[in-house]
């Protein structure tokens, strides 16, 4: 009988989605820290029927937080719509075996047939280490073997078992080592003395960075430090870049405009649809380059420190130190953090992180920031003098935007901690990963999976509301012919917002385009494009609000909550709706009020 369904078993950040990724051939995401996977994720082996389950990490199988939930009634057996388990990879990471010997107990004890995969053997080689797996194999009764998930070594054995006959009299003699037929008991022993195993030798390399990264003072100026230079990187590389890819885009259009007939078709394609989608193609390089950064952070092991330091200085406000992991992942994209806080046991503190992670800069805010800095920030350094050229005054007021939105979830989180959520902060213990120098492959893999997921975006949501909007300006017909611009159905929408935009010193494109950020942020780019009718509208806009406006404009950007997306998946999570229509009333309020405050003092400044 062959094994149908396979879990993948094993504490956190053992390389279990390394592996999934390696048997199925998809792409789940992996990272150098505990708690990346916070849902099962299915997939075929490659080349069979058979289904191949990853799953989030456990420490034991009596699980704290909503994630380790998830693993254990899978493999209970007790998931709806999944089948049961027939078979367990239970991998272990080979550079920390003297950790696991209750995990592998417990594991035993539920008598699934069960293979103990020890992951990492490349770094256990280089960093000295040794284990025998045959004589774990002949401690435990089980299966075991030595691979190397990131490398693809070892994996032989792992295919021959899967594929093997598993009726009693035909399973593999070395690896059957004693048989499957002795369970061991919950707490397997001493089985580091069983498979003679030795240390590996601390890493040198995690010493020595940490040494700084660690540092009470020096890290978290040294993260300061990199930001700003990734900024600058963002401004003096990626946004030209962007641009020429817009001003290429956007002669395409007028040529193709030349060619095509003078005819309302003519309008729809190159008004309604390419100059937003060029306007708006122009900014991934930018949020290409933020995601280049953000992997190579995660990857590299360096974002479990980075949670130290935030729990280190702003950890006072009365945050859970598990919420910094979370939150550093907004920086992405607020979604997928807001379900890595299934990671946190207790519920108070993970409505708490649920509630600020939408202030935490997400690359769909990243356009638009670029967007209006370029139009209304000087290009000039942040100071005078021989290192002036280092750091430009518009890389420092992003810097600032993302500050923002980290100033106003910390004040966030006080506010709740003081009020609705009182209580004891629970103590702070983060796993720190060996640094480990980030993987090609996953670098490679995060940058195509975040162009497609932009493509997609831009040719789909983004050329729609791009078409409502170009339409609803020139719709009702009169006598045939597009209404002027007065008196469109757009027009009026304008009017009736105008008051409210007023007092923040925004004009009617830019209300109308923040209507449309509630589909997609990143969609204020494409409208105002199309609404002034040009593939770089922030020369236009600048003309129209003046730095109070802009300065007005990028704060309600920072602090609103424009995502349908994020209001879905908290609506989800926390299984109520209480808690997205509180998020969205108070951020809106918020930002409304900031963004008043920042336009009457940058009109008293005459900016
Ligand atoms: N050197 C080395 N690194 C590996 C190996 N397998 C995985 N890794 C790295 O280990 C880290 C964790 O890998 P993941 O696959 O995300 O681990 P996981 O067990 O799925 O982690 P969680 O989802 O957090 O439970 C990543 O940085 C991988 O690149 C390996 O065989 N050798
Ligand atoms: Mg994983």
């Amino acid at each position: 009988m062959e094994f149908q369904t396979i879990g993948l078993i094993g504490p956190p950040n053992v390389g279990k989605s390394t592996l999934f990724n390696r048997l199925t051939g998809l792409r789940q995401k992996v990272s150098n820290y505990s708690g990346v996977t916070v849902e099962h994720r299915s997939g075929r082996l490659r080349g069979t029927s058979k289904t191949v389950i990853d799953l989030p990490g456990v420490w034991t199988l009596t699980p704290s937080s909503e994630d380790q939930k998830i693993a254990v009634t899978i493999l209970e057996g007790k998931q709806p719509h999944l089948p049961r388990l027939d078979a367990v990879l239970l991998v272990v990471d080979g550079t920390q075996f003297h950790k696991y010997s209750l995990l592998i107990g417990e594991v035993l004890a539920r008598k699934l047939p069960t293979m103990l995969l020890i992951n990492m053997a490349d770094e256990l080689e280089q960093r000295k280490g040794y284990i025998d797996p045959l004589a774990v194999a002949r401690e435990l009764h089980t299966p075991t073997t030595l691979i190397s998930a990131a490398r693809g070594t070892g994996m032989d054995a792992v295919h021959q078992w899967l594929k093997q006959d598993h009726s009693p009299a035909n399973v593999l003699p070395v690896l059957q080592a004693g048989g499957n037929a002795a369970p061991c008991a919950p707490n397997c022993g001493d089985l580091t003395a069983a498979g003679a195993y030795r240390r590996p030798q601390h890493s040198t390399l995690t010493r020595a960075v940490d040494r700084w990264a660690l540092h009470p003072v020096a890290g978290p100026i040294l993260c300061l430090i990199f930001l700003l230079f990734a900024f600058q990187v963002i401004f003096r590389v990626a946004y030209p870049a962007g641009q020429a890819l817009t001003n290429w885009l956007g002669d395409l259009g007028t040529r193709a405009g030349t060619i095509l007939p003078d005819t309302i078709l003519r309008a729809i394609v190159v008004d309604g649809i390419w100059n937003g989608i060029a306007s708006i193609l122009g900014f991934l390089p930018q949020i290409l380059c933020m995601f280049l950064v953000i992997t190579v952070l995660e990857d590299s092991g360096y974002m479990a420190r980075a949670a130290v330091i935030a729990d280190r200085t702003m950890g006072r406000v009365g945050l859970n130190g598990r919420s910094f992991l979370p939150l550093l992942s907004a920086y992405a994209c607020a979604v997928p953090a807001i379900m890595a806080t299934r990671a946190i046991p207790s519920k108070r503190d993970r409505i708490a992180t649920i509630l600020i992670a939408p202030f935490m800069t997400c690359s769909a805010r990243l356009p638009v920031y670029a967007l209006l800095i370029a139009a209304f920030i000087p290009a000039r350094p942040l100071f005078a003098g021989p290192l002036g050229g280092v750091v430009g005054l518009q890389a420092a007021t992003m810097m600032g935007l993302y500050l923002a939105g980290l100033l106003a979830a910390l004040v966030t989180a006080m506010l709740l901690r003081s009020t609705v959520m009182r209580g004891q902060a629970s103590a702070f213990a983060i796993e720190l990963p060996n640094y480990r120098m980030p993987r090609l492959r996953t670098i490679a893999l995060a940058i195509v999976d975040r162009s497609k997921v932009f493509l997609k975006q831009v040719a789909t949501v983004i050329l729609v509301l791009n078409l409502i909007v170009w339409f609803l300006a020139h719709l009702p017909l009169h006598n045939g012919q597009p209404s002027e611009v007065g008196s469109s159905i757009l027009a009026r929408i304008g009017s009736l917002i105008e008051p409210l935009l007023h007092p923040l010193g925004f004009n009617r494109p830019v209300g109308i385009s923040l209507l449309t950020a509630f589909v997609a942020r990143e969609s204020v780019v494409s409208t105002l494009s199309t609404l002034y009718n040009s593939v770089h509208p922030g020369d236009l806009l600048r003309a129209d609000i003046g730095m109070a406006g802009a300065l007005a404009l990028m704060i309600f950007f920072a602090l609103a909550m424009q995502c349908t997306a994020t209001l879905a998946v908290v609506r989800r999570e926390t299984n109520s709706w209480k808690w997205p229509i509180a998020q969205f009333g108070y951020m809106t309020v918020l930002a409304y009020v900031a963004a008043f405050v920042t336009y009457r003092v940058a009109l008293m400044l005459h900016l």
